[in-house]
């Protein structure tokens, strides 16, 4: 039972929109069975912002389009030494400038301690405010090692292992992900509000 004493019946499975096959894949592994969702491929718009603002919006948007329950997250990577850049703008980064060119970043400071954030939101519709789950973990970025498929996992290395997430089995990287850890925060916000299982 939610805290209100009322039994939420959500009006069809939580649909978690991504346009990222990387992020559906490690959700599927993390989730598991624990919550009814499916999934939908949408690229959607990202405003500018703090990274909680940019999950909210994202999610209201993606509630809209779907007309129902959804979940969505924004993920950042955040230099200490840039006071968290390039945070949400981590994608465009990337993109244009490799992971040389994040390594780069950092050239002119001895800290190289970074983390990685995921903010989930979940609405259970198109006229719900969004609620945030954020999930964090400390690291460093380091020159490239290991698989180059999923975005700067070569160069982020978490604190306490010797690998960077690319070199990290799946199954291991999910037990200690910034993604893991918001994740964990949803898992437990639909058993504490009792969400009953689609019909
Ligand atoms: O665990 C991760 N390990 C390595 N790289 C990661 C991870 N998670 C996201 N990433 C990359 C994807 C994108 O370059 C940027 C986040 O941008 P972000 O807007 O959240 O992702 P996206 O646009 O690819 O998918 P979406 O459609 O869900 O917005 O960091
Ligand atoms: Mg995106």
């Amino acid at each position: 039972m939610s805290a209100m004493g009322v039994r939420m019946q959500l009006s069809s499975p939580v649909t978690f929109v991504t346009g990222n096959a990387n992020k559906l894949e490690e959700v599927k592994m993390i989730l598991g069975q624990t919550i009814p969702f499916r999934s939908v491929k949408l690229d959607l718009p990202e405003l500018q912002g703090e990274p909680e603002d940019i999950s909210k919006e994202k999610c209201r948007l993606a509630a809209k389009e779907v007309n129902g329950p959804v979940l969505v997250e924004d993920t950042c990577l955040c230099f200490n030494a840039l006071k968290g850049l390039p945070g949400p703008y981590v994608k465009w980064f990337l993109q244009k400038t490799g992971h040389e060119g994040l390594n780069n970043l950092l050239a002119a400071y001895e800290d190289k301690s970074a983390y990685a954030l995921c903010v989930f939101s979940l609405a259970l519709g198109p006229d719900a405010e969004p609620l945030t789950f954020s999930g964090r973990t400390e690291g460093k970025i380091v020159p490239a090692r290991g698989p180059g498929d999923f975005g700067w996992d070569p160069v982020f290395q978490p604190d306490g292992y010797d690998l960077t997430f690319a070199e990290m089995k799946k199954e291991d990287k999910n037990k200690i992900s910034h993604r893991r850890r918001a994740l964990d925060k949803v898992r437990e916000h639909f058993y504490e509000n009792d969400y009953a299982p689609p019909v």
